[in-house]
């Protein structure tokens, strides 16, 4: 028999994933501000975080002491973050638990700026994952637009997007941010033109430029499928579509990942099934 999900459909999980400083605190602060008329929870998942410009309804830090961490188990600070999420991960029936029960509909979900020990852990694949499996859930990957003026870094950055929806499996917005200090224009028009991509590398004949080419060619159509947002979490511009893009985003998981989420879960139960028809056939065998 298929396995049942109870997948809470009026409310929305979005994991705000970005490298160190590309300003995912700052978006969630005004995402917040944004969406002022809808019920909403901050969720703070950086146990090193020192000071936030928000006031979060849930957070790491209540419940796990960094430092305390650090000394009594002699961690270094990336061992010390992946260990208090690893930690976190075992309350995490209770905050899904929480988040069920309340009247918000939307949890935005902070995350550390050192992004593989979220991407790359454990904790962090368990705790989107126990997330998708209760409510929609979508991931805003935040990118800094003034560190992809360049073309070549512009690659490596997209390119580190892919491997976080390859990780995640969930559907993802790319967050061009700081577009007050920088124009996104030019990397939008790499990102969904080809030729204005391999333009802007024509006299950049290095090796780095000849595999950037090739990476966009073979990436073309996976990138041009991904909504794009541009916007300045410090100004607020850009901010409009907010809404439109949450709910597509959504539309989107419920109607591909939630289904590939279902088929997954089922393999793995026909996988658990079939092991222990086998050991009990080796014990039948073994009388
Ligand atoms: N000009 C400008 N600065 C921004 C914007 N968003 C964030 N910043 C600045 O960028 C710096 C880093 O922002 P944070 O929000 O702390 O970035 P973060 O990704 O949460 O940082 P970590 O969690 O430490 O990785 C701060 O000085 C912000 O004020 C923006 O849209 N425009």
């Amino acid at each position: 028999m298929d396995i049942e999900f109870q997948i809470k459909e009026n409310k929305v999980a979005i994991l705000i994933i970005g490298m160190a400083g590309t300003g995912k605190t700052t978006f969630v602060q005004q995402l917040s501000k944004q969406l002022k008329n809808e019920k909403h929870t901050l969720i703070n998942l950086d146990p090193a975080v020192y000071s936030l410009p928000y006031e979060p309804e849930e957070d790491i830090r209540k419940s796990i002491n960094y430092k305390e961490l650090m000394t009594k188990n002699k961690l270094g600070p990336n061992g010390a973050i992946m260990t208090a999420l690893n930690l976190y991960s075992l309350q995490l029936n209770q905050l899904i638990e929480k988040i069920e029960k309340s009247d918000s509909n939307i949890q935005i979900i902070d995350t550390p700026g050192q992004i593989e020990v979220f991407t790359w852990s454990a904790s962090g694949n368990l705790i989107s994952q126990t997330l998708s499996m209760s409510m929609p859930t979508i991931i805003f990957y935040v990118i800094d637009i003034a560190r992809c003026q360049n073309p070549n870094s512009f690659m490596s950055n997209l390119l580190f997007s892919c491997s976080i929806f390859y990780k995640f499996k969930l559907p993802m917005v790319i967050v061009f941010n700081k577009c007050d200090v920088a124009d996104s224009k030019q990397p939008l028009e790499w990102l969904r033109n080809y030729d204005s991509f391999t333009e802007a590398l024509k006299n950049k004949d290095t090796y780095l430029s000849t595999l950037s080419k090739q990476m966009v060619l073979t990436l073309e159509e996976f990138y041009n499928n991904f909504t794009v947002l541009e916007v300045s979490s410090l100004t607020g511009q850009g901010f409009e579509k907010i809404n439109e893009v949450i709910a597509t985003a959504k539309q989107e998981y419920m109607n591909i990942t939630l289904v590939d989420i279902q088929k997954r879960m089922n393999d793995q139960k026909q996988k658990n099934y079939d092991k222990q028809i086998n050991q009990i056939t080796q014990k039948i065998q073994n009388l």
